[in-house]
């Protein structure tokens, strides 16, 4: 049973987002014990309760306010929340985070053997999509007339199967449309991952909890970005070395036992280092070059 002083998140059950929003609730110590199948979960150390639903759900229970928080992509969010652009803009929810997964774009596709110079070749054409409102959108602020053909899934079989001209999915890597002949002619949305938080009235106890949350999701998040980064560096070479590594800040520098003219370099880095970035620092005298990935970050 639901408690109500417990706060509620929404996660995708079983999708594209589903273990990424698990991990990352894991990865902020929250304990919980998924079972497949499951579509409530309680947390077993802090006062939360997790909605496994379908994604296409999620911004209909914030907006309920049958949830406090969800995981959802903000192209579910733009299309099932849309409000055309003539009318008043009203609040549905608050965007808390952008979680840097789920990354892909809504694009426009066409057959690879098909002509196009522009917008204006897609005028008139059947377009195949989940995403009515989003393309309806795009295509009413470029005032290009088309006609819409909605479709669950499977939207890049549309073109072979003589169903619509034209289709506008999901695109990640790009392998989909590969393999169905098709060529990205027109990005209409960038979408990722988000919390999102509903309007309305919480409770501080709850609000105490998202606090607490948010802090740890941006922990996650920057300790996901950063590296840390140690070597052993010529004195001599130190700025060139630290040039090397952009987004390290304020390296920690330590001497070397016996050494007089190296030292020991501790830094964190905001940025992937490459194996050619590696390379450079050892032709500039670096040796035991370390990268290592961080778990948890509070600055
Ligand atoms: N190829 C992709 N790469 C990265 N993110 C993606 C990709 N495809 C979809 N997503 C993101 O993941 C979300 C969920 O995608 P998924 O394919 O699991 O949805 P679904 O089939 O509608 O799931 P559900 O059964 O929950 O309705 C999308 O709305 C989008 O935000
Ligand atoms: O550019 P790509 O990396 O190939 O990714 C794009 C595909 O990913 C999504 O589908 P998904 O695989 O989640 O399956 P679904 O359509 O059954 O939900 C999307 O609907 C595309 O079909
Ligand atoms: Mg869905």
């Amino acid at each position: 049973m639901l408690e109500k002083n417990r706060l509620r998140i929404a996660l995708q059950k079983s999708g594209r987002l589903s273990s990424e929003s698990y991990n990352l609730l894991i990865k902020c110590g929250i304990k919980i014990n998924f079972q497949h199948n499951q579509l409530i979960a309680f947390a077993e150390n802090m006062p939360i309760d997790i909605l496994c639903v379908r994604d296409d759900d999620i911004p209909g229970l914030i907006v309920d306010k049958v949830v406090d928080l969800g995981i959802v992509g903000e192209n579910v969010l733009e299309e099932k929340l849309f409000i055309k652009d003539n009318v008043k803009k009203k609040k549905f929810y608050n965007l808390l985070i952008r979680l840097d997964f789920g990354i892909c774009r809504l694009s426009l596709a066409i057959p690879k053997n098909s002509a196009y110079y522009g917008l204006d070749s897609l005028k008139n054409k059947r377009i195949a999509s989940s995403y009515p409102n989003l393309v309806t959108q795009f295509f009413y602020k470029k005032s290009i007339p088309f006609k819409l053909c909605i479709l669950n899934g499977s939207v890049e079989v549309a073109p072979r199967a003589g169903l619509a001209d034209v289709i506008c999915d999901l695109v990640s890597t790009g392998t989909t449309l590969e393999a169905n002949d098709l060529k990205e002619v027109q990005t209409v949305f960038n979408s990722q991952a988000c919390v999102i938080c509903r309007l309305g009235h919480i409770e501080n106890s709850k609000q105490i909890i998202i606090n607490k949350l948010m802090n740890r999701i941006n922990g996650v998040i920057k300790a996901r970005e950063s590296k840390y980064i140690m070597l052993h560096a010529p004195i001599s070479k130190l700025n060139e070395i630290i040039s090397l590594l952009h987004g390290a800040e304020n390296p920690t520098i330590l001497k070397l036992a016996g050494e007089k003219n190296r030292v020991a370099m501790h830094m964190v880095s905001s940025e992937t280092v490459f194996w050619e970035t590696m390379e450079k620092l050892k032709s500039l005298g670096a040796s035991s070059i370390l990268v290592l990935p961080i778990e948890k970050m509070l600055e």
